[in-house]
C-alpha cells in the first residue's frame, strides 16, 4: 500500500486540513470534550463494568489511548458496533486477535435487540461470576463519537423495560470515589440479585489521532466530522483504499448480474435496502426511491470497476494513483448524473459517495489492519 500511503503525505493529509499537531497527537475535537473527559473518569471510579463501544470497521482506530490505562484496570467488555458493516470475513480476524489479547470482545448491532442481549448476557456473565457480594453493579458504556452509544442504550433501556417495567431513576448512596458521596445516576436496570444497572453516558471519548491516516479512517466512518476534514479529501481517501486494496475488481461480477436483469432482485431486497438507507424512517420507501439507490450504486459500481481496470498505471505509485483517482471522480460525477459543469461537482460527487459508503450500499469493510498477534502472557 505504498501508494496510499505516499499519498497521505503528499496531498491528502497536509495542505489546510484544520488541525493541530502539538506532542505527537492531533486535535480534531473543540476544548468542551475536555470536560466531558473528566466526568467520564469521575464515572469510570464508580462502575464495576464498562462497555467499550468502537465501530467495527475500526477496532482500533475508534478506541481512545488516553482512557486505556484506566479501561485496562476494569472489567470490561469491547463491543464492536455496526458490525452490520463491517465485512465478516475479516470480522473472526479480529475476534481471534481480541482473543489472544485477552480481551471480552462481542460484535453487535445496536439497532438489533437480540444482538445486544448477547452483550448483556456476557455483561452479566462477567458480573455476576466475579461480585457475588455487592447488592448494586454499576456499568458504564463509552465511546467515541458516531460508534452508536445513544443506539445501544435506547436498546439497552427497551430491554430493560421488558424485564422491569417500572423503571425509576435509581440511586446508589456512598459509593462515590469520596467517603461517604451520594451519587444520583440515572440508568437502566437489566438484572436482579446482585441488581445490575446500564448507566447512561455522561459523554463522549475524543479518538485517538495519532497520525492523519487514523483521522481520516475516522472521518470515513464519521467520528469526526466531515466539515473538519472536508468531504472531498475523505472521498480521495476512500478512492484509494478502494484501489489500493482492488476492491472494484470484485464488482465486475455483481454488474454483470445487473446486465442479466437485477432489476427482478431489487423487489425481494427491498427491505434491506431501506434499513440500510435510512435506520429511523418508519415509512417504507417507494419503488422508485428504491430502484434509485439500486441504479446508483451499481453505476458508481460500474464507474470504480472500469475506470480501475483500464487504467495503465500503477496503483503502488502515488502519482499514478493521484490521476485514477481523478478519472475516477469524473467518472463518478457521469454516473451520478451531476451536470458537466457544476461549480461543486467534486464535492456533490464526494457526498454521494460517502453515503453510499457509510451506509454499507457498496458493500461491508473493514478499514483496519488486523496487526500480527503476539499472544499476552
Ligand atoms: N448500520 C448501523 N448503524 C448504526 C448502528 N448503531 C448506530 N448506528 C447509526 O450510527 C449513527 C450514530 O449513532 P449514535 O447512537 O447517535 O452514536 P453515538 O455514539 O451516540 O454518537 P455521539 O452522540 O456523536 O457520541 C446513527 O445514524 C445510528 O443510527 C449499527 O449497529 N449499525
Amino acid at each position: 500500500m505504498s501508494g496510499l500511503k505516499e499519498l497521505l503525505k503528499k496531498g491528502l493529509g497536509l495542505g489546510d486540513m484544520a488541525f493541530n499537531a502539538g506532542e505527537g497527537a492531533i486535535n480534531w475535537f473543540p476544548g468542551h470534550m475536555a470536560a466531558a473527559r473528566r466526568a467520564i473518569r469521575q464515572r469510570l471510579k464508580l462502575s464495576d463494568l464498562v462497555i467499550e463501544v468502537r465501530d467495527a470497521r475500526l477496532p482500533l482506530s475508534s478506541t481512545n489511548t488516553d482512557l486505556q490505562p484506566h479501561l485496562s484496570a476494569k472489567r470490561r467488555v469491547v463491543a464492536l458496533n455496526k458490525k452490520d458493516l463491517a465485512n465478516p470475513n475479516i470480522m473472526h480476524k479480529w475476534a481471534h486477535y481480541f482473543e489472544t489479547r485477552k480481551q471480552d470482545c462481542i460484535a453487535i448491532n445496536a439497532h438489533s435487540q437480540s444482538s445486544v442481549r448477547k452483550l448483556l448476557e456476557l455483561v452479566e456473565f462477567k458480573l455476576k461470576e466475579a461480585i457475588c457480594r455487592e447488592p448494586t453493579l454499576l456499568v458504564m458504556v463509552v465511546g467515541v463519537p458516531n460508534v452508536g452509544k445513544s443506539a445501544l442504550i435506547n436498546s439497552i433501556h427497551q430491554i430493560a423495560k421488558s424485564r422491569f417495567p417500572v423503571q425509576k431513576k435509581m440511586k446508589r448512596a456512598a459509593v462515590g470515589p469520596l467517603p461517604g458521596v451520594t451519587q444520583d445516576i440515572a440508568g437502566f436496570k437489566i438484572a436482579h440479585k446482585p441488581s445490575i444497572y446500564v448507566l447512561d453516558s455522561p459523554g463522549v471519548l475524543v479518538p485517538s489521532i495519532s497520525d492523519i491516516e487514523t483521522g481520516l479512517k475516522l472521518a470515513l466512518a464519521g467520528s469526526v466530522k466531515d466539515s473538519v476534514v472536508g468531504e472531498e479529501r475523505i472521498a480521495q481517501y476512500l478512492l484509494a483504499v478502494l484501489d489500493t486494496r482492488g476492491t472494484p475488481l470484485h464488482w465486475k461480477h455483481l454488474n454483470n448480474r445487473r446486465l442479466d436483469g437485477i432489476e427482478y432482485e431489487a423487489e425481494a431486497n427491498h427491505e434491506y435496502s431501506l434499513k440500510n438507507l435510512k435506520p429511523k424512517r418508519r415509512n417504507p420507501p417507494n419503488r422508485s426511491d428504491l430502484v434509485y439507490v439500486e441504479d446508483l450504486v451499481m453505476g458508481v459500481q460500474h464507474a470504480l470497476y472500469s475506470t480501475l481496470t483500464e487504467f495503465n498505471g500503477n496503483v503502488e505509485d502515488e502519482n499514478d494513483l493521484e490521476c485514477l483517482i481523478d478519472l475516477q471522480f469524473s467518472a463518478l460525477q457521469k454516473a451520478m448524473k451531476i451536470p458537466h459543469k457544476a461549480s461543486e461537482a467534486r464535492l456533490m460527487v464526494s457526498k454521494k459517495l460517502l453515503t453510499l459508503f457509510r451506509t454499507g450500499k457498496l458493500g461491508p469493510f473493514i478499514l483496519d489492519d488486523v496487526p500480527d498477534v503476539k499472544p499476552v502472557s
